[in-house]
């Protein structure tokens, strides 16, 4: 039995630890049998291989008493990377917990668990429902509305220099104005709208205006305006910051895919660049 769960971006510039979308990269899970002790073998480098592996801590947090197992996990979603990696391991390990106790988990009650977890919906929603999730925390719960899939592919230019969620974030500023919190979430809004109703060259537009979180994180990933710049030339629809970053993504026409990336080339970028897809289906069980 395998799980398979994909990756997510989120943010999509303006929608700020409240918006993401699946992406069609995968951490899987297998569950080779019951086990005396969690032994979780991988290919992840020095990540823990036992019971304090967060695929295991999140499936314990769920259920403490679970059997432990020998479980194989393999991943081609890169860590601290802005592809959502802590939440897909975090959704593996409710899934695991739920599956294995039998616990019979609504979507709804997995979104819960897992944005405790992680502090926030963006990732770990369109990790469990699949598509492009817009999700907060209302009343002392979390909640999440699915949008409509862009007809895009997702460009995901992946710097290979590691950026960890908790140093992007430690450049934020503490505090915004009530001027520019209300500018920053009428853009917001106004990019919601433009998603659902599929009015892309507005959504695009808006996408790029965030004024939450980009510009204090540009001056740690450069890269970010001049894959923009490049986008707006190039058949980009719109280029934002992928969770925390590093990675940014691209949204571009699929007839101008091979002339972006050319163009990215010739602005002298050389690290890795990948075409992905939106992931239309969440986590799911695999015989
Ligand atoms: N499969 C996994 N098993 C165990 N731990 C993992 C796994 N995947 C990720 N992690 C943990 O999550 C950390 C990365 O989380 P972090 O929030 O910094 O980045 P990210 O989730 O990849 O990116 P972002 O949240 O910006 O999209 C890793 O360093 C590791 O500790
Ligand atoms: N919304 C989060 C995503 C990464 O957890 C951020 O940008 O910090």
């Amino acid at each position: 039995m395998k799980i398979k769960v994909p990756a997510s971006s989120a943010n999509l510039g303006p929608g700020f630890d409240s918006i993401g979308v699946a992406i069609s990269l995968y951490l899987t899970i297998e569950v080779i049998g019951e086990s005396d002790h969690w032994q979780v073998d991988h290919n992840l480098g020095d990540l823990p291989s036992g019971k304090d592996n967060m695929i295991v801590q999140a499936a314990l947090s769920v259920k403490p008493d679970l059997t432990p197992q020998h479980l194989r996990v393999e991943s081609d979603i890169p860590l601290a990377h802005g592809l959502g990696s802590s939440s897909s391991a975090i959704v593996g390990g409710i899934e695991l917990a739920d599956q294995l106790g039998q616990l019979n988990l609504a979507p709804h009650e997995k979104i819960e668990i897992a944005a405790q977890l992680e502090g926030h919906p963006d990732n770990v929603a369109p990790t469990i429902l699949g598509s492009l999730v817009v999700g907060c925390k209302v009343n002392g719960h979390f909640t999440a509305v699915k949008a409509p899939v862009p007809p895009f592919a997702m460009i995901a230019y992946i710097p290979a220099y590691n950026l960890k969620t908790s140093d992007a974030r430690a450049v934020l500023p503490k505090q915004l104005s009530f001027k520019e919190a209300v500018q920053a979430s009428a853009v917001a809004n106004t990019a919601v709208a433009a998603l659902f109703a599929q009015d892309y060259e507005k959504a695009g537009e808006l996408m790029e205006a965030d004024l939450f979180h980009e510009r204090y994180r540009s001056k740690l990933v450069p890269e970010l305006e001049i894959i923009r710049n490049v986008g707006h030339e190039h058949g980009a629809v719109a280029t934002y910051l992928s969770g925390a970053g590093p990675t940014i993504m691209s949204l571009v026409d699929p007839q101008h895919i091979s002339d972006f990336v050319d163009a990215v080339r010739e602005a002298g970028l050389k690290d890795e660049i990948r075409r992905l897809e939106v992931a239309p289906r969440g986590a799911f069980w695999q015989k």
